[in-house]
């Protein structure tokens, strides 16, 4: 197993000390987190069940025998566990590499506590070398590229990907994210944008990243 996937793998591992008993947890999406679900499973008798933020995810629970429920019908999320493709000291995120940012970002609203793992590469000073995703309703596609153009940002239409809510992603390259919460709200207001793959302005609450040396680090918000 490479640093990088064992570094996911710890991170994974040593969430499930935040899992509480007889809770219903919110689920993230990528391959961490299928480090998590597989950890999840070995204390599934202690759990009443899940909420997950993507197709794939909810899949991976059920094939466990983890109950999957629909968000609507969860009062309260006390832990969401989930991943990133980056994290900066402040817990600020880039997330979306997988398409799950807007079911993910819903569930990390509503979560109590958003406990992010990930292999210790994803800490970055300055957020924005990994292309940012922003899903959008497929006829504004266009008119937003040219918006984020206007901003600096060099966006690439995601070809042949369709989100689980039906729409489409730019992935926006050549940013340095100096105000993520600014362009986290000013992206949310342009028309046709349904999320930006920016969490600040709700970041994770933990921070665990898998180190190359078979260690974990605590970052706490
Ligand atoms: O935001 C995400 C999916 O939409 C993932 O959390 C992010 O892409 C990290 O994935 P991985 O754990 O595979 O590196």
């Amino acid at each position: 197993m490479s640093n990088t996937e064992q570094g996911k793998k710890l991170a994974a591992q040593a969430a499930i000390e935040y899992v509480p008993a007889g809770s219903i947890v919110g689920v993230g999406t990528g391959s961490t987190v299928n480090y998590f679900i597989d950890e999840l499973a070995k204390i599934k008798n202690r759990i009443e069940g899940a909420v997950s933020s993507s197709e794939a995810s909810t899949q991976r629970l059920k094939d466990h025998g983890i109950e999957v429920f629909d968000l609507n019908s969860v009062d309260s999320v006390p832990v969401y566990i989930d991943g990133a493709d980056e994290s900066n000291e402040n817990l600020q995120l880039i997330k979306g590499g997988g398409g799950a940012l807007t079911r993910e970002k819903i569930i990390a609203q509503m979560a109590k506590k958003f406990v992010c793992i990930a292999d210790e590469t994803k800490l970055v000073d300055v957020l924005g070398a990994f292309p940012l995703p922003v899903e959008v309703i497929p006829m504004a596609r266009s008119m937003i590229a040219r918006e984020l153009v206007k901003r600096g940002g060099q966006p690439v239409y995601r070809d042949g990907f369709v989100t689980d809510n039906g729409n489409q992603i730019l992935d926006v390259h050549n940013l340095r994210i100096m105000e993520p919460a600014k362009l986290e709200t000013e992206l949310n207001d342009l028309p046709g944008v349904v999320t930006v793959g920016i969490f600040a302005l709700r970041p994770a609450d933990v921070l665990i990243l898998g180190t190359a040396d078979g260690d974990i680090r605590k970052i706490d918000g």
